[in-house]
């Protein structure tokens, strides 16, 4: 039996496949084999030694602290794309937000309550306080074409803007996905020099953190409109106040609120929203059960953030899964280890992801102790499991 460890509400969708003959679905077990979250905080947590793998049901993954993870053999997965509708619809509305007093309006016709019969002449009257701009045939960057960038990316082009893309990582299969429209460039100033509306939708790390700053607001159009859904820190919150109280940027639209943000009066902070809809809630809660139940039943890893992926067709009753670091002559060692006990291997499988690698061996010969303790003695193991 195994136990999955909540840190979130997950969508049922989800957790109802994790089924009660071999899961136990709770958020306040002491030792348990997974943990399936959204965006709580993981950094503190002290990790059961039980602990094998972690889903983070959606995209972003700053929320876990991947190196220690990593140190410790768990394996981390999020659910790439299976947001990014949700997201990529909500971009489109902040389009039409930041381009027009939508809220603004929509609260000032409540004020006019009460009014009866008047209420017409008055709204007629007070409408030009609300006016803005249209978004087709302005131009939009977008930096990061991952799952959500290229979408936005196509449907601003449907709706008449010109798009102008920036990724230096970007993949062929991302490129295949990109409308033929779409104006690629290898040097983000070009996209900030010539866009009239920003968007950011590439992942927290160090090197991304306030990629939209002081420099960048400088070199932006007079006026220009900035949409940040994808983190907080990705725009510098200082740059992007300072813009907007020079009237620079005529507009900030974020999912993310904070004291300072919410004082702005052309900022408008939604509470992370992104991928808060039912269809997204349920693909990501699928997705990342499934990536679990592969893991545990398996050892099979799709989706990692943090080890390579493998599959290995089962060939054989005994599974024997092994992290370890990526080092010369490691895996004869393994090998050979098991032929000294006089295990024979059926099938294996073996890959490697930067300084790590993970190996999949499957036998019929019986594993005793002592070949486990020589297994987890060879220099460079990190951790191993038996699958029966
Ligand atoms: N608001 C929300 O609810 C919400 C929902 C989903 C995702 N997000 C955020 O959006 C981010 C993107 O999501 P996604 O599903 O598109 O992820 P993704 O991994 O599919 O795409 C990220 C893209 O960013 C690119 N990239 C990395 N570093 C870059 C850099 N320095 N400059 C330009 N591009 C760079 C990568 O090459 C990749 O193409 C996530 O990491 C997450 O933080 C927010
Ligand atoms: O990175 C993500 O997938 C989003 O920020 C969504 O976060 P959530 O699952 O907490 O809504």
């Amino acid at each position: 039996m195994y136990q999955v460890k909540l840190f979130n509400k997950i969508s049922k969708a989800g957790t109802g496949l994790l089924t009660p003959e071999k899961y136990t679905c709770a958020d306040d077990f002491e030792d348990y084999d997974a943990i399936l979250v959204r965006s709580a905080k993981l950094h503190d947590l002290d990790f059961p030694k039980s602990l094998k793998c972690i889903a983070r049901a959606g995209a972003g993954v700053n929320n876990i602290p991947l190196d220690k993870c990593t140190e410790n053999g768990i394996v981390v997965f999020n659910t790439p794309g299976a947001n990014a509708n949700a997201v990529k619809e909500l971009v489109i509305c902040a389009l039409l937000l930041s381009s027009r007093d939508i809220v603004g309006g929509a609260n000032w016709a409540k004020t006019l309550a009460g009014n009866g019969d008047a209420i017409g002449t008055m709204a007629e009257k007070g409408k030009s306080n609300f006016a803005g701009c249209e978004i087709a045939g302005k131009t939009l960057g977008v930096i990061g074409l991952g799952a959500i960038g290229i979408k936005v990316a196509n449907a601003a082009l449907a709706l008449g803007m010109e798009v102008i893309g920036y990724d230096p990582y970007l993949s062929v299969d991302a490129a295949l996905k990109l409308q033929r429209g779409v104006r690629y460039t290898t040097e983000i100033n070009d996209l900030f020099t010539e866009s009239d509306y920003v968007t950011v939708h590439v992942p927290l790390m160090d090197a991304t953190r306030g990629i939209v700053g002081a420099d960048a607001v400088a070199m932006m159009k007079d006026g220009v409109r900035i949409l940040n859904f994808a983190r907080d820190g990705l725009c510098d919150q200082k740059a992007i106040i300072d813009g907007l109280e020079s009237g620079k940027i005529a507009a900030y639209c974020c999912d993310f609120a904070s004291e300072e943000m919410l004082a702005q009066p052309h900022a408008l902070c939604l509470p992370h929203l992104g991928a808060s809809t039912a269809e997204s809630e349920d693909n990501c809660a699928v997705m990342a059960a499934q990536e679990i139940m592969d893991y545990l039943e398996n050892g099979t890893i799709r989706n990692s953030v943090n080890f390579p992926n493998l599959k290995v067709p089962r060939e054989a009753k005994t599974r024997i899964c092994i992290m370890h670091r990526n080092m010369p002559n490691l895996i004869a060692e393994l090998s050979s280890t098991l032929a000294q006990h006089g295990i024979n291997i059926e099938n294996m499988g073996s890959r490697p992801r930067g300084e790590i690698a993970y190996t999949i061996m499957d036998t019929n010969s019986e594993l005793t102790e002592e070949i486990k303790a020589a297994l987890k003695a060879v220099n460079g193991v990190i951790k191993f499991r038996i699958i029966l």
